[in-house]
């Protein structure tokens, strides 16, 4: 889809700060979300991706800096009001229950309802066609509605959880790390809903510790360190190398390896010496 630079970004954080007590998450954080793009967050344990999507989502709020959503600057109290501007969030364990069937899952906590009170009934029949409708109309192709969804591969779960966000009329769609949990295959299936989201205009957000992964979708790439964006640039301007690079440290490891050739090698052949009568 062509990206309209003309309007302004769906998610805007400008110098975004959050502190807990004394630990400073992020600081000085400053990232554009745009409709029709995958934006790649990425960092190691501890970098603040989580914090950073949390503020985002609507389940912290933020200490310094400014959040806007469609250009109007917003502080959400909770994580329906992010909902309800369009912003969901997929995480890790994907908020489904296993033994439930897949169309049961599909409208989890959005249950369709018929008949007049008090005798109103959950309308199974157009929640069933509905969300088999829905599903195949993504290209997810699920053996069988009914199936409890516990019975499903990882990535069908992650993209039956993708595909009812989008039903659900998200905007914004952020993804905590969905595919760290899933073998190559499977990746591959949530990397392809991940762009078929994209090409249905959404703006994704993809969270990821595999730079090989956001690649592969990736418009933009941010990556965050000690909670400071280290990096943050389009597709166009890097590499997968340039990424891989940043990810694995490469700044650190660059200064490592100054390191080790200025301090002189110690006396390793002088301990094998002292242990070498034991041998
Ligand atoms: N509720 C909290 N209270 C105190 N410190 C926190 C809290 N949440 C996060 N932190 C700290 O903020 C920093 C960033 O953590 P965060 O969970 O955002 O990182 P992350 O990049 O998501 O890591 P991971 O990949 O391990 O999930 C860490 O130093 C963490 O210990």
């Amino acid at each position: 889809m062509a990206v309209d630079k003309k309007q302004p970004p769906i998610l805007e954080l400008t110098d975004i700060g959050k502190n807990f007590g004394n630990i400073h998450a992020l600081r000085g954080v400053s990232l554009s979300v745009r409709q029709g793009e995958v934006t790649c967050i990425l960092g190691d344990n501890g970098a603040g991706k989580s914090t950073l999507i949390k503020i985002i989502s609507g389940l912290h709020g933020y200490d310094s800096g400014a959040y806007r959503v469609a250009g109007e600057k917003v502080r959400f109290a909770s994580p329906r009001e992010a909902l309800d501007r369009g912003i969901a969030t997929v995480y890790q364990d994907l908020a489904l229950t296993p033994q439930q069937s897949v169309w049961r899952n599909f409208y989890l906590g959005s249950e369709l309802t018929k008949g007049p009170w008090p005798v109103r009934r959950l309308d199974v029949a157009t929640m069933r066609r509905t969300a088999d409708e829905e599903l195949q109309k993504m290209g997810i192709q699920v053996p069988d509605i009914d199936q409890p969804v516990g019975t499903l591969s990882g990535g069908q779960r992650q993209v039956v959880a993708i595909a009812r966000a989008i039903h659900f009329g998200a905007e914004v769609l952020i993804l905590d790390e969905p595919t760290a949990a899933l073998g190559v295959k499977q990746s591959g299936v949530v990397l392809k809903y991940i762009s078929a989201a994209r090409d249905a205009g959404l703006g994704v957000i993809f969270i990821t510790h595999n730079p090989h992964h956001a690649f592969l979708v990736g418009d933009h790439f941010a990556v965050l360190r000690q909670g400071e964006l280290e990096l943050s640039a389009p597709r166009k301007e890097l590499t997968l190398d340039d990424l891989t690079h940043h990810m694995s440290g490469g700044a650190e490891l660059d200064a490592l390896k100054h390191e080790l050739q200025r301090i002189e090698a110690p006396e390793i052949g002088a301990v094998h010496d002292q242990g070498g009568s034991d041998r």
